[in-house]
């Protein structure tokens, strides 16, 4: 199978995202291309580093690098500061220095944390993602979004830094939990819905192959993702406008995690039921069909995710939503799709409006 290279073109940050079957022994190879200095932290979780640690560090020591193990608690709930910190202390006693090197092994949660940390240790060292879940291969470890939750919100605490490289073996997807792999789906009906209404139909007429976990198939669509990713971040790399765009259906999203406690509902599952509220709405604001929103729904329950809206008062929802990256003084910038494959950035004042349109609090 061949490996697909995409490049991420942001001056002296620039990367490579490399995708294919069978290529994660191949990341001494890349991390040496990476750094100067011998030192690397793999940061992996309780899960993954069984899975797929070993190999990592049979490379990287192959390479010549000393390799030091750190291991992670597994859950979007311990994506705190108190995990970090434990990173912190682990990269300070391992005697890693400004040319040393943060490999993030895992799922989001590892990315970003893992991120984050080489973000700060030092003022900044340089990270290499290897992402194993599908959400992370489509979305978290491209763009250079690191960071960790704060007990009242989602994200509140983080950094941009942009990765040195992304290797993305598809073959990690055999292991993982089938509804881990349908919360990465969520992310690639996302970006068809929002950026190329050509993709979304080919999601739609690929559903099988996509659940099926089918190689060929999977490679095509990571691509097609970490380009349309790519291409955004290239234009708005700190969000000042376009890349909001990738926040579609995370305004109810983030919410819903946060008002469930970041336990009972993935993010992946989150981000499919803040789509169709995102639908809802948009379709309400006149700037798509109920055509475009029956599609929309369709294509989220055809892949299992769920659309239902966790019922809690509107005081509840309207606490989180307005601790969003997106509220403003006065409003919230909601991301709403225009047709399938376009979208609008509608700063929104009232809530109770919105509310009203997406059911909350009924
Ligand atoms: N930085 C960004 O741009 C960005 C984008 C999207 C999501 N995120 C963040 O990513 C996180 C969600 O990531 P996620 O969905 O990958 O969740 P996750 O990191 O919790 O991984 C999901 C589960 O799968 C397990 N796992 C990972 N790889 C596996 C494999 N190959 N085989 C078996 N089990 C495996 C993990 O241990 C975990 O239990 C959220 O915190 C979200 O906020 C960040
Ligand atoms: O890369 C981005 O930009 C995204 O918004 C991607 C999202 O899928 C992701 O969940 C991100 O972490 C959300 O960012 P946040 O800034 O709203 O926390
Ligand atoms: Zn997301």
């Amino acid at each position: 199978m061949t490996i697909e290279t995409l490049r991420v073109e942001l001056g002296e940050r620039s990367y490579d995202i490399r995708v294919g079957s069978a290529i994660i022994g191949t990341i001494g190879a890349v991390c040496r291309d990476a750094v100067a200095g011998r030192r690397v932290a793999v940061v992996t979780n309780t899960t993954v580093g069984p899975l797929y640690a070993g190999g990592v560090a049979d490379s990287l020591t192959a390479a010549g690098f000393n390799v030091l193990r750190i291991e992670i608690p597994d859950g979007e709930e311990h994506k705190t500061s108190a995990t970090l910190n434990r990173v912190y202390d682990r990269l300070v006693n391992g005697g890693l220095t400004r040319d040393s090197l943060v490999v993030a092994l895992g799922g989001g949660v590892v990315g970003d944390l893992a991120g984050y940390a080489a973000a700060t240790y030092l003022r900044g060292i340089p990270f290499v993602q290897v992402p194993t879940t599908l959400l992370a291969q489509v979305d978290s470890s491209v763009g250079g979004k690191t960071g960790i939750n704060h007990p009242l919100g989602k994200n509140l605490i983080g950094a941009f830094h942009q990765p040195r490289a992304v290797l993305i073996d598809v073959d990690t997807l055999a292991t993982l939990p089938r509804r881990e792999y349908l919360g990465g789906l969520a992310e690639v009906i996302k970006y068809g819905v929002v950026l190329d209404g050509e993709f979304f139909a080919f999601l739609e007429q690929n559903v099988s192959a996509l659940l099926g976990r089918d190689r060929q198939t999977l490679v095509r669509a990571i691509t097609r993702c970490c380009a349309l990713k790519a291409w955004v971040v290239e234009q708005d790399e700190r969000e000042a406008g376009l890349r909001a765009v990738l926040n579609y259906g995370h305004t109810f999203g983030h919410a819903v995690e946060a008002l469930t406690g970041y336990t009972a509902v993935l993010h992946g599952e989150a981000v499919a039921i803040g789509m169709v509220r995102a639908a809802v709405l948009a379709e309400a604001r006149g700037y798509s069909s109920a055509g475009d929103t029956r599609r929309i729904r369709a294509l989220v329950e055809a892949v299992g995710l769920p659309t239902g809206l966790p019922s809690f008062d509107a005081d509840s929802y309207r606490d989180v939503l307005l601790r969003d990256k997106k509220a403003r003084d006065r409003g919230l910038d909601f991301v709403l799709n225009r047709g399938i494959g376009s979208h609008e950035i509608v700063r929104i004042e009232n809530l109770s409006e919105v509310f009203g349109i997406c059911g909350v609090g009924e």
